[in-house]
């Protein structure tokens, strides 16, 4: 860990930035200046002629930048409106804020300065960034309000984030929960040296437009100061100004490695067992076994109940079929040690899966749950307490809201009183993270914003808003398959759950619109070669 690209939340960005500064090697102004240079320099690549600019500046820092940015385009010939408070920033800020006062006035940060002023080209979001911790209100929340009129989305640029967006959980403060109608959305947001959950979770991903990451110079504070668990994002969904972006698999390979020796044999690379439904609801667990041998097990076998053997009897041949009946076939199934990776769920009913999960669980084999398994879980809770840390439950917002009703409705907070928000609000991290350490399991929490929590806290988040196309059915019974195919190979479980989704995110980029499920598990080998796995 990180897998991918390393996430702050804004207590470690805040930490990273204090140590950096109190290493004396680098002033909060230096950071400033240079947060400022790179939003100006990422305006002048997207409009190389100079225009009009109003740059709107809050109370804080963020506001600080706004008038470094203000100060920079005025240079490159830029004609500059700045709108702002009459308040006290801190000595950074309010360096800059004189530096900008040498140049030109400051009029104040209203709606009707707003719309007084000559039309411009680009509008400069620099009201609020990581030091918001309540929903805007009273002019600026008309501001805000008025500047998500779509008329402005082209030309809105976000200091750090659009304001109003909790950084730490991708609500907008202040708007019911999972809406942002009339929130300002932004066509680019600049955000300093590393991504924040906000920006990939919930409402960040649509109201940041194309986000750039960009470096000011902080590196070696944040690896060295190690404040709390890092997390790490499994999908680049934007641009990484200073290279520091790695592929997945570069850094997955190693782990993959295990199993795949030049003198390797089938049985070396895993043997996964995909546990079926009765008769007439196969084709989710097939779905899964197709996944797990594209996924390079070495062997997989399907085993629905002896009564729908016969409708498996079609291809592919690669799969093997054993009848397992009740919880005493899986038990005796499971003397055989080869096996190293099992799932359960898809397609598999109910009750089927409850009566064989304390079996599949008392094996401490590495397994998934998905589906009716998950369900099972949830009417049955004295099962949960045989779940372990090789464990992978799967579920989207349904399946989690029936197995932790308490952390849903949570995460629901808000949105019956807006006002009452207060940031940093609870979110899917959290949720998935607190989920995880009450299971003692990894918990892969779907949506387009996935989250993979394991108990200890380490997380990772994939962005795939850029894939709506995926939530299609059957989708999720071939991401099990993924999961367990990737655990029979010996991945440790959090490893194979990311590894998992960034491969069914990328099958499902490489194929685009009009995707089946079928199609998923035939993506994989041109996504595994052309990532070198
Ligand atoms: N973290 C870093 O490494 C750096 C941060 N910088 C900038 O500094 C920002 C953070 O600055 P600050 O911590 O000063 O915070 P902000 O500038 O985001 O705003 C916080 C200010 O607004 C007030 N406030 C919060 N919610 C409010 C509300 N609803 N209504 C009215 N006032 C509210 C706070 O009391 C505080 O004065 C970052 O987003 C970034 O833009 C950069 O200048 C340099 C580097
Ligand atoms: N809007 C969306 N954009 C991108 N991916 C999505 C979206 N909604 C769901 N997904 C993904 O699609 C898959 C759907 O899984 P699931 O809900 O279990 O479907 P099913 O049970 O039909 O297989 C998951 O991988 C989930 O993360
Ligand atoms: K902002």
């Amino acid at each position: 860990m990180p897998i991918g690209t390393e996430i702050l939340t804004t207590a470690q960005m805040r930490a990273t930035e204090s140590a950096a500064m109190a290493s004396g090697r680098v002033s909060g102004a230096a950071l400033m200046e240079r947060a400022g240079r790179a939003v100006a320099g990422q305006i002048r690549l997207r409009w190389p002629r100079p225009g009009r600019v109003t740059v709107l500046c809050g109370p804080g820092n963020n506001g600080g930048d706004g008038y470094v940015i203000a100060r920079r385009l005025h240079q490159a010939g830029w004609r500059v409106r700045v709108l702002g408070l009459d308040n006290a920033p801190g000595p950074d800020a309010e360096a800059m804020r004189r530096q900008w006062l040498a140049i030109g006035p400051i009029l104040p940060l209203t709606e009707q300065a707003l719309r007084d002023g000559p039309d411009s080209d680009v509008h400069v979001d620099a009201i609020f960034g990581t030091g918001l911790t309540r929903p805007p209100e009273g002019e600026i929340a008309t501001i805000l309000r008025h500047l998500g009129d779509s008329r402005f989305r082209d030309g809105l640029v976000a200091v750090d984030c659009p304001s109003g967006l909790c950084m730490d959980s991708g609500a907008m403060l202040g708007w019911p929960r999972g809406t942002a109608e009339h929130a300002p959305a932004a066509r680019l947001t600049v955000a300093f040296d590393s991504p924040k959950p906000g920006h990939l979770l919930e409402q960040g991903p649509i109201l940041c437009g194309q986000l750039v990451i960009a470096d000011i110079g902080l590196r070696e504070w944040r690896e060295g100061q190690g404040a709390g668990i890092r997390l790490g994002c499994l999908w680049p969904a934007f641009d990484i100004a200073d290279g520091r972006c790695q592929p997945v698999p570069a850094v997955v390979r190693a782990g993959l490695d295990k199993g795949r020796t030049r003198h390797g044999h089938k049985f070396s690379h895993g043997h996964a067992l995909v546990i079926a439904g009765g008769p007439g609801r196969g084709g989710a667990a097939r779905l899964s076994a197709r996944a797990a041998l594209r996924a390079g097990a070495g062997l997989v076998t399907l085993c629905p109940p002896d009564a729908a053997m016969a409708e498996h009897a079609q291809p592919p041949d690669a799969l093997m079929r054993r009848p397992m009946d009740g919880a005493e076939d899986l038990t005796a199934l499971l003397t055989d040690r080869r096996i190293s990776g099992l799932c359960l769920g898809p397609g598999c009913g109910i009750d089927r899966a409850a009566v064989l999960l304390p079996a599949l669980l008392a094996s401490r084999r590495p397994c998934v749950l998905d589906a009716d398994a998950l369900t099972a879980l949830a009417t049955h809770p004295a099962l949960a307490g045989a779940l372990h840390e090789a464990c992978v439950l799967t579920p989207h917002a349904g399946e989690f809201g029936r197995l932790f009703p308490d952390i849903a409705e949570r995460l629901q907070s808000g949105s019956d009183d807006p006002a009452a928000m207060r940031g940093p609000a609870f979110s899917r991290l959290d949720a998935a993270r607190e989920a995880a350490a009450r299971a003692g399991a990894i918990v892969l929490l779907k949506g387009p914003d996935t989250v993979i929590a394991a108990p200890d806290g380490r997380a990772m988040i994939h962005s795939a808003f850029d894939l709506p196309w995926l939530a299609t059915a059957g989708a999720g019974d071939v991401l099990a398959g993924l999961v367990a195919g990737l655990l029979a190979r010996g991945l440790p479980a959090l490893r194979a759950t990311g590894l998992a989704t960034w491969l069914h995110g990328q099958a499902a980029r490489r194929l685009g619109p009009g995707l089946t499920a079928d199609d998923l598990p035939e993506a994989l080998p041109a996504v595994l070669r052309q990532s070198g796995l």
